[in-house]
Order: C-alpha cells, then sequence, then structure tokens
C-alpha cells in the first residue's frame, strides 16, 4: 500500500487525484491533504478519506476547520506543506499546489527521497535548475502529471536523450484561439475562463488563453528532460489528441494520444512504471474525432509564449521573474482589476526592469518572486 501525500487536494487535479485513489484502495491510502481555504470543499473528502495530516493555508482555516471536525494534526501555511512532503510514512507526494507557493515542499519532498508526481509547473518554472539539481543528488525520478510533459515522458521511454531531434509540445491554443489581437481589447474574465478542451483551475485557464501556460510548459520541459531551447517546438493543435511528441534523429516521430482527460497523466504518474485499468475515462474514438489538425505558432501573436522562451533561454532569474509577474498579473486579472491583454504588458515590463542574476539560490528566488509581485502590484494600484 502506497502512502500518499496530496498537495492541492482541492483543485481540479487534486479531485482527479482522489477519483484516481478511489479506483485502487488496495494500493493508495491519503495519508495526507493540503488545501487553501476551501473548507467546504474539503470536509467531505477529510470525511472519506480521513487523512492523518492535514495541511491548511492558514491558522484563520485551522480554526475554521477545527470547528467542523476533531483532527489531531491540522498544520498551517508552507511549514505545514513542507512537513506533509517529508512525514516518514509518505511514499508518493501529489503536488498539485497551483503556484510557486509549491517549491519549498517540492524540494524538502526530494530531499527526503519521496516519490513525486509533479502538476505543480511553476515550480519548475521559477527555479528548475535547482529541483533538478536536488533531484540528481538524491536520486528522485520527477514524475510529471502536465498532460503535454506526461506525453514526452511515455515517448522517451526506453530512448536515448542523445537521440532525441526535438520535443514537439502541443497547444490547444485555448480560449481566444480564434480571436485576433485586435478582439481581445474587450474580452471578460468569463470568455478567458472557457477552455475549449481541459476544464482546469481559474489560473491555469488563463495561461491556456494568453498561452503562457505553454511557455511555462517548455521551461518545464527543458528541466525536466534536459532538452536546449533550441530542440523545443510549439505547435497549435486544436483537438488536445495528441499530447506532444519526440522526434528522434533518424525522423521516427513518437507520439502519446488520448482523450483528453487529466485522471490519465495522473493515474500513470501514480502507477509507474505499471498501467492500471482506467474505466473512469472515455476510450479514445478517432473515427468520431475525425480530423487532428495542426498549425504554425504565430509568436506575434502570442507575445507570452515569446517571452518564456527568451526567460528560458535567458536562464538565471528570469524565469523565476516571468512566473512571478505573470501569476500577480493573473490574479489581478481574475479580480478584474487589469484587461486580459494587460497581463502580457506588466510581464513584459517586470522582465525589462529585472537584472538577471546568474544561478539564484533558494532565498534569492523567493526574494525575487516576492519582489516582482509587489512591484506588478504596486504599478497596477
Ligand atoms: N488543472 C489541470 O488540468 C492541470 C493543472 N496543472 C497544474 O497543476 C497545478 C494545480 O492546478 P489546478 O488543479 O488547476 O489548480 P486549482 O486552482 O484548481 O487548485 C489549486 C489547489 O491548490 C490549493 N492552494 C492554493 N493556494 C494554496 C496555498 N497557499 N497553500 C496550500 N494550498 C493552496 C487550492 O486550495 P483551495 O481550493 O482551498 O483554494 C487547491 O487545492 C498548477 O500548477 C497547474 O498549472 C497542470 C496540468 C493540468
Ligand atoms: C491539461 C493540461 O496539461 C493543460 O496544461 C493543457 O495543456 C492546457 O491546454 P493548452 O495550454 O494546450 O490550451
Ligand atoms: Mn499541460
Amino acid at each position: 500500500m502506497k502512502q500518499v501525500s496530496l498537495l492541492g487536494a482541492t483543485g481540479s487535479i487534486g479531485i482527479q487525484t482522489l477519483d484516481v485513489l478511489r479506483l485502487h484502495p488496495d494500493q493508495f491510502s491519503l495519508y495526507a491533504m493540503g488545501f487553501g481555504r476551501n473548507v467546504e470543499k474539503a470536509l467531505p473528502l477529510i470525511r472519506e478519506f480521513e487523512p492523518s495530516m492535514i495541511v491548511v493555508q492558514d491558522e484563520e482555516t485551522k480554526r475554521k476547520l477545527e470547528k467542523e471536525v476533531a483532527h489531531p494534526q491540522i498544520l498551517c501555511g508552507g511549514e505545514g506543506l513542507i512537513e506533509a512532503s517529508v512525514a516518514e510514512p509518505v511514499d508518493v507526494v501529489v503536488n498539485a499546489v497551483m503556484g510557486s507557493i509549491g517549491l519549498p515542499a517540492t524540494l524538502k519532498a526530494i530531499q527526503s527521497k519521496k516519490q513525486i508526481a509533479i502538476a505543480n509547473k511553476e515550480t519548475l518554472v521559477t527555479a528548475g535548475h535547482l529541483v533538478m539539481e536536488e533531484a540528481k543528488k538524491h536520486d528522485v525520478n520527477l514524475l510529471p502529471v502536465d498532460s503535454e510533459h506526461s506525453a514526452i515522458f511515455q515517448a522517451l521511454n526506453g530512448e536515448q536523450r542523445r537521440d532525441i531531434n526535438k520535443l514537439i509540445i502541443t497547444a490547444s491554443g485555448g480560449s481566444f484561439r480564434d480571436q485576433t489581437r485586435e478582439e481581445l481589447a474587450g474580452v471578460t474574465v468569463d470568455d478567458a475562463l472557457n477552455h475549449p478542451n481541459w476544464k482546469m483551475g481559474a489560473k491555469i485557464t488563463i495561461d491556456s488563453a494568453s498561452m503562457m501556460n505553454k511557455g511555462l510548459e517548455v521551461i518545464e520541459a527543458h528541466w525536466l528532460f534536459d532538452v536546449p531551447y533550441d530542440q523545443i517546438h510549439v505547435i497549435l493543435h486544436r483537438e488536445s489528441v495528441i499530447h506532444s511528441m519526440v522526434e528522434y534523429v533518424d525522423r521516427n516521430v513518437i507520439a502519446q494520444l488520448g482523450t483528453p482527460d487529466m485522471k490519465v497523466p495522473i493515474q500513470y504518474a501514480l502507477t509507474y512504471p505499471e498501467r492500471k485499468e482506467l474505466p473512469i475515462t472515455k476510450n479514445l474514438n478517432l473515427e468520431e474525432i475525425a480530423t487532428l489538425n495542426f498549425q504554425k505558432m504565430d509568436m506575434d501573436r502570442f507575445p507570452c509564449l515569446r517571452m518564456a522562451f527568451e526567460a528560458g533561454r535567458a536562464g538565471g532569474s528570469m524565469p523565476t521573474v516571468l512566473n512571478a509577474a505573470n501569476e500577480e498579473a493573473v490574479q489581478q486579472f481574475l479580480e478584474g482589476k487589469i484587461s486580459f491583454l494587460d497581463i502580457e504588458k506588466y510581464i513584459e515590463q517586470a522582465l525589462e526592469n529585472h537584472d538577471r542574476i546568474h544561478n539564484p539560490d533558494l532565498s534569492t528566488i523567493i526574494s525575487i518572486d516576492k519582489e516582482t509581485r509587489e512591484r506588478v502590484r504596486f504599478q497596477i494600484n
């Protein structure tokens, strides 16, 4: 029986991870669960899974939860997430929190040699060099949950890294794939949250609409698979059926296909290297889909993708700034304080105003992340 620590249990990935755990009660048990402030959503999960440890975002949420359940171990904040990641009984940590808040827990889980299923891409974007250095040092395999990275991971199975010609990451195009840049001026939060293929948390759905999600995924792929940016290619693929591909030097291309359903990569990360039945997901029906479309990615149409490639190539502290400015700007957009097109504007300004720091350590990354967010907030208010 594997003991699972699930960080971000009330989120889109978290809930789907629990769907997968329910299918295999003989193999997985929920030892710890973490969430932010959504006590209402967490309560039935706590009652059903009876985790030994619960982590919430702050003391106020802890007090609220304590009124509802008598539980001996309710922890708080970043320290709590770390406790849940390193607890002795835990075998596998599923990091499904949103944002760079997930970084310290990921690092500590690696240092404790836990198996890690990583959905929290911001961790790899903000500090990929630190995460991969620790993973190498402690001989820990990071198992990707992100659908594109799960696809690449599977396409790389049994292959030699030196034989890779390029990674081909597919992008659905997000909510505004059929809109011109001019048309983006008046779009609303509800428009942006209307993703054509996936039902996800709010932040990643906005990232998909701005194409920043693909930018973050390029940086995520660079670190996870140790592939240079010149060998990472993004292609528009409306159907989200091919989740990504690897082209090898001999021109063989290996693609992974499947119904767009995150339970598929979540379960694969949990059961790897084994495969298990997943009856709660529909089979891929290519006859019904009939046509798969592909289109060249236009970097002028999607400047967030261009900025992510630039920040990734520049390296050092630039991806930290890219990620922090994006997290803050997206939050401000969701709160109705800025327009959709302002998101890219604030990211560009943050990158332009930052003096790159080579090989930043954890405390430098945490302070750059904080300063960048403050600066974006200051410019907006
Ligand atoms: N959703 C998807 O299909 C995919 C998501 N990902 C990645 O997975 C991660 C999670 O995404 P998603 O599930 O969509 O996000 P959601 O916003 O749906 O969920 C986020 C989760 O994190 C929790 N959380 C937020 N802030 C804190 C905090 N400070 N401390 C503890 N917990 C916190 C939330 O709790 P609460 O509910 O209480 O706010 C919630 O459980 C992201 O990095 C995303 O990019 C990658 C591929 C696909
Ligand atoms: C499901 C998943 O992995 C998301 O990251 C997805 O990729 C979003 O779709 P697009 O960013 O391609 O619109
Ligand atoms: Mn993805």
